[in-house]
């Protein structure tokens, strides 16, 4: 199942939800929607699904446009948080419970529909649980059998608005392992939301990153995280430092001094994007940025410096291997040995 979004807009009133969004999934593709809270994520999962619909744009299913069709009409399975199960019925009856309301010429008997949620039931590993109630269940457990649920409709599309966000983060780890892999045995084509940027890198074939209801970037893993279209992906997608620099002559500077980083083509007053762990601790005959040494603390086999820079707010985190590590309270010169200058937008919005 492949599916195409064109040109899609939506405004709830006088609030626009969604701009101009283009998108493509390719069949047995996980697409994974990744943006701050308020960006549109669930709002573009919903029109996807039937449940909300555009002002403008198409959306098209395997080449057909399926724009106007209901809900019912389009063959998907969703996991939504707030189609929690059903707690009066237990874990089979909720699996079954989509093809029990089916209009009695397409249901199947009871005997199929208890067939087939043991089936679905079997295929997320919680073969026995059937006759237990929701409340008798972990969250992760709960979770798996919401997705038997999605699944009893034999959907070629499923879509899931933050599946595991209620969960601690080891099952949360634990599960979306588990659900790319089941993604990947079922051949779905997948869609889901998440604000949380390790997730979708994680698992994700391709990573739609929104912000303000409209696409910022959409590109694997790797694209996202190493070549940020702009300085919101940047920002969101990894950690990330940022400081005020001028670009002049193609080089970065900050404070009178041209820092070994391209302008990248900007000219004026821009900011100096870099990880953590693309900048060292140089000498003091190098060109860098000072800054003291805030904090400092052991992180994976690394060691995490935090550090103030004279009038810039907030910390700037470098991570340096342990016998280099510097003490608080000392000076130090950072090195970026990978960084991107972007434009400042917010100066630029200013000045517009
Ligand atoms: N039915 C509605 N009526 C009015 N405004 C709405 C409605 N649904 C969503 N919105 C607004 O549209 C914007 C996008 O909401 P949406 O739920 O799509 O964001 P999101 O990225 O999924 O956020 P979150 O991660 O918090 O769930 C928000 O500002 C929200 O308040």
């Amino acid at each position: 199942m492949s599916i195409r979004l064109t040109d899609i807009s939506k405004r709830f009133g006088a609030f626009t939800a969604l701009t101009d969004i283009n998108l493509t999934a390719r069949p047995g593709e996980f697409l994974a929607l990744l943006g701050p809270s308020g960006s549109g994520k669930t709002t573009l999962l919903r029109i996807i699904a039937g449940l909300e619909f555009p002002e403008r744009g198409t959306v098209h299913f395997e080449g057909s446009d399926i724009t106007g069709l209901s809900v019912a009409e389009r063959r998907i399975g969703f996991v939504f948080q707030q189609y929690a199960l059903f707690k009066h019925m237990t874990v089979a009856e909720n699996i079954g419970f989509g093809l029990s309301v089916r209009p009695r010429r397409e249901r199947p008997s009871r005997r199929a529909i208890r067939a087939r949620a043991q089936e679905l039931l079997d295929l997320v590993q919680l073969g026995d649980l059937g006759n237990r109630l929701p409340a008798q269940l972990s969250g992760g457990q709960r979770q798996r059998v919401a997705l038997a649920r999605a699944l009893a409709v034999d959907p070629t599309l499923l879509l899931l608005d933050e599946p595991f966000g209620a969960l601690d983060a080891k099952v949360r780890k634990e599960l979306r392992h588990w659900l790319r892999g089941f993604h990947d045995r079922v051949g779905l084509t997948s869609i889901f939301v998440t604000h949380d940027q390790g997730e979708a890198l994680e698992v994700a074939d391709r990573v739609v990153v929104m912000s303000n209801g409209a696409i910022e970037q959409i590109g694997t893993p790797a694209e996202v995280y190493d070549a940020p279209a702009n300085a919101f992906v940047f920002d969101f997608v990894g950690e990330s430092n940022r400081i005020p620099v001028t670009a002049a002559d193609g080089k970065a500077i900050f404070r009178g001094s041209a820092l070994d980083v391209d302008a990248n083509g900007v000219r004026g007053p821009g900011e100096l994007f870099f990880r953590p762990h693309d900048a060292r601790i140089g000498s003091v005959d190098e060109v860098g940025i000072d800054a003291i040494v805030s904090l400092v603390r052991p992180r994976e086999g690394r060691v995490r410096v935090e550090s103030a820079i004279d009038g810039v707010s907030g910390p700037i985190e470098l991570d340096v291997a342990p016998d280099a590590a510097p003490t608080p309270g000392q000076a130090i010169r950072i090195v970026p040995t990978r960084a991107r200058v972007f434009a400042d937008r917010i100066a630029g919005a200013r000045a517009a």
